[in-house]
């Protein structure tokens, strides 16, 4: 991937992030915490508690890794489906490749971009649901300081493999749901495109935005048991697994010993 593309990949999608990491940080509170009556309720509560700043907690690793993250979905897409078509991205408008191949392709991406992200969101839900407002003189400091306090307290507490709480939970939400929206991605384009022609911007930028819905649409119920788990290791291990997540058994009989 030529530099260029790199560096455009990360301003886009540290903009991208910007924009919505307040939303994400409303709906990681809800998925998370019990204390919300729902989204207003959560944005008037972190808005007088925290005040603006409150929304963006989290957000610094998220941006720094994006482009990484980001070229490893679209490198593994590009490059399975390389090998799936023996097509080459140029050759690709002229021969478009099937659905079945895209959908592969894209659940590839998605699971080894998963892999890549788990640390990086774990910190960021982590940072997400620290509630405290900002240091004040003589208040107590939240349990962590920012990311890398974040990154090395749960290295410390449990290891490498702590980093990695919740990435199964993760990759089963990014493997299907990318592979979803890659095909939706290219069945839009290709409904508004004449055929061998290059899509127009326009034709890309709403193609994308609906393949963003349709795949976190499907993404959100696996989103939910990936927060949740993610937030477990804080307290007590509530779940014995994804399965026992999904259950909520330990929510709902022992409300207490969940986040
Ligand atoms: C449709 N899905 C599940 C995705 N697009 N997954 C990748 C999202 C990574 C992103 N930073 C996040 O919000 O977790």
């Amino acid at each position: 991937m030529p530099v260029e593309e790199f560096v455009a990949g990360w301003i886009s999608g540290a903009l991208g992030l910007v924009l919505g990491h307040p939303f994400d940080t409303v709906k990681v509170r809800l998925q998370t915490q019990t204390t919300y009556r729902g989204i207003v309720d959560c944005m008037v509560k972190t808005y007088r508690h925290e005040s603006l700043l409150g929304f963006f907690k989290g957000m610094s690793f998220p941006i720094a890794s994006i482009a990484v993250v980001n070229s490893v979905l679209f490198g593994v897409y590009s490059n399975a489906l390389l090998a799936l078509t023996a097509t080459s991205h140029q050759e690709r408008r002229a021969q478009p490749p099937s659905y079945t191949h895209v959908f592969i392709a894209g659940c590839t991406g998605g699971f080894l971009q998963a892999y890549c992200l788990a640390p990086f969101d774990l910190i960021k839900v982590r940072l997400q649901n620290q509630t405290e407002p900002r240091a004040k003189p003589g208040s107590p400091p939240p349990r962590y300081r920012g990311p890398v306090h974040c990154a090395a307290s749960i290295f410390q507490a449990e290891g490498p493999r702590g980093l990695f709480r919740g990435a199964w939970a993760l990759t089963l939400r990014d493997t299907p749901t990318l592979g979803i929206y890659f095909v939706t991605y290219e069945w839009l384009c290709r409904q508004f495109t004449p055929d061998g022609q290059t899509p127009s911007s326009g034709t890309v930028l709403v193609a994308g935005g609906f393949a963003g819905i349709t795949s976190w649409v499907a993404a959100t119920p696996l989103d939910v048991i990936k927060s949740r788990m993610q937030m477990a290791g804080l307290k007590q291990r509530a779940y014995g697994g994804l399965l026992d997540c999904m259950h909520g058994a330990p929510c709902l009989k022992e409300p207490d010993k969940c986040l």
